[in-house]
């Protein structure tokens, strides 16, 4: 038996920064990655930490380098590797022993490899990207609450902090903790969608150019909006490039990439029946940023969709509308993650899970503490319709209509600003228009509908013959 408190698999990004973490906070970590080069150079770049860290050149020297009962931490690519890697595993493992995927997986493999492994098995949702992983990444626990009372010392402590608070909690039973991850990444898509939508107003309708916008953002990050997206937007916005002395915004391609967990957020919507219209937009505007050929073709037929806005810019008209869609953002992703809870028999906290994302993760913000408190003190209740969100809602909803008006008649796309728009007024409305689809339903399939005067179900129209 040797002495290390943990091992990890996967000295990539996050594994190696995590690996530190790790060390840093007092634990004894032994390593193992499939190349081996890589395992021998992280050792030898760990400085003061190499004493805590054990390398290991394969699986069977990792086992023996860990006290038992044994926790082995997983940090490769989701899927296929994570099933190879723990098969590769098992025949060196004792029943009490604890594996933690703790990559990107989608949780309906964390629901089966829960169900099925012969050993403990934790999925974690780990957020806060690179420097999150080496300085105290937000983490969402799922799996049985003992396991993760067995890991939670290591977890918490490497996590971030939050006025005193580990932004690591247990989020349930099974792929609960990816589930949560999951929705934390369609949401980080939301949030990073309207602020693209944001610039995009500013660069296309209004000719600001990178350094005006960096500042703007700059600004905001001082205000209600503060957050590490924000922070970063200003700080993309305001880097020059070095080969050509101009903004490095300008020499991106405007294609953006996706590893898959935003879409899985909107698929798993659709299956729960819960509406989260901006995080759907924003997967599909990452999807047309892709067809960039397309595009193009299409530019040439109908001449570009951009058009300048004539006037003063209002900055703080774009500020208002990107906070009034974010907060409808928001209360989409707590609306899917309560659908959920019912779904899936979870119990998942709406307030934890906000508490949990105040630091270390990519959606962090000043908000998300409001968010929590809002949460805790009407559980149950849409995030909209708490009373703090509901004053700001009443008082940005005009700016988010005024800005969509405004894109709409200029031909700038702001899907996810529209979606916002369009949810916020779906969901106010008493009376919609389901009437007619019911009628339509009826009319061709006899599908029946339910009378609104008798309550009487099942009923069909004058339609027959
Ligand atoms: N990057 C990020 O910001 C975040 C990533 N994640 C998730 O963390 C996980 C790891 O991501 P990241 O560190 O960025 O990925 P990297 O690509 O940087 O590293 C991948 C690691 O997995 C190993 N690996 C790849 N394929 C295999 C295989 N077939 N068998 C064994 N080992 C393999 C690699 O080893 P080798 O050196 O041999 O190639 C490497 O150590 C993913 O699930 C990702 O979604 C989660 C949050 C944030
Ligand atoms: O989980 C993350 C942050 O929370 C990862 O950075 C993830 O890769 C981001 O998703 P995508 O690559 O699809 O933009």
């Amino acid at each position: 038996m040797g002495n290390a408190d943990i091992g990890l698999i996967g000295l990539g990004t996050m594994g190696q920064a995590l690996a530190l973490n790790i060390a840093e906070k007092g634990f004894d970590i032994a390593v193992f990655n499939r190349t081996t080069a890589v395992t021998q150079d992280f050792a030898a770049e760990a400085g003061d930490l190499a004493a805590r860290i054990t390398p290991t050149e394969s699986l069977e020297d990792l086992i023996a380098a860990l006290k038992t009962p044994r926790m082995i931490l997983l940090m490769v690519p989701a899927g296929k590797v994570v099933d190879q890697q723990i098969e590769a595993l098992l025949p060196l493992l004792s029943p009490d022993d604890l594996l933690i995927d703790a990559g990107n997986s989608d949780f309906h493999d964390t629901n089966r490899r829960n169900a099925e492994l012969p050993v403990q098995f934790l999925g974690i949702g780990v957020s806060g990207g690179e420097e999150g992983a080496r300085h105290g990444p937000s983490i969402m626990g799922g799996g049985s609450r003992a396991n993760w009372n067995r890991a939670a010392p290591i977890l918490t402590a490497i996590a971030a902090d939050y006025q005193g608070q580990p932004c690591a909690d247990w989020m349930g039973e099974a792929g609960a903790g990816h589930f949560v991850k999951t929705v934390h990444n369609g949401i980080e898509y939301a949030d990073m969608q309207l602020i693209a939508e944001v610039y995009g107003v500013m660069r296309d309708g209004l000719g600001m150019d990178a350094a005006a916008i960096a500042q703007v953002f700059e600004r905001w990050n001082d205000g209600a909006l503060k957050s590490y997206l924000v922070e970063i937007t200003a700080k993309v916005a305001a880097a020059e490039d070095s080969a050509t002395g101009g903004p490095v915004l300008d020499v991106i391609a405007d294609i953006a990439g996706q590893k898959g967990t935003g879409r899985w957020t909107a698929i798993e919507a659709q299956h729960l029946g819960a509406p989260i219209p901006v995080i759907d937009a924003a997967v599909t505007a990452r999807n047309i940023s892709a067809l960039k050929d397309r595009r193009t073709d299409l530019q040439e037929i109908f001449g570009p969709g951009p058009q300048p806005i004539a006037g003063q810019p209002d900055m703080d008209l774009l500020e208002q509308a990107l906070t009034c869609g974010k907060i409808l953002c928001y209360d989409q992703g707590f609306g899917m993650i309560a659908a959920a809870s019912r779904d899936f028999g979870w119990s998942l906290n709406s307030a934890a899970i906000a508490r949990v994302w105040r630091a270390g993760c990519i959606i962090r913000s000043a908000m998300l503490d409001d968010m929590a408190g809002a949460l805790e003190d009407q559980p149950g209740r849409p995030l909209m319709a708490a009373p703090f969100f509901v004053d700001w809602l009443t008082k940005t909803q005009d700016a988010l209509r005024r800005v969509v008006s405004l894109a709409v008649l200029h031909g700038i796309a702001v899907p996810a600003h529209s979606a916002a728009l369009a949810y916020f007024d779906a969901m106010r409305t008493e009376r919609g228009t389901a009437n007619m689809l019911q009628g339509q339903r009826d009319y061709f399939g006899r599908h029946g509908f339910v009378r609104l005067d008798d309550g009487s179900e099942d009923q069909h129209g004058p339609w027959a013959g």
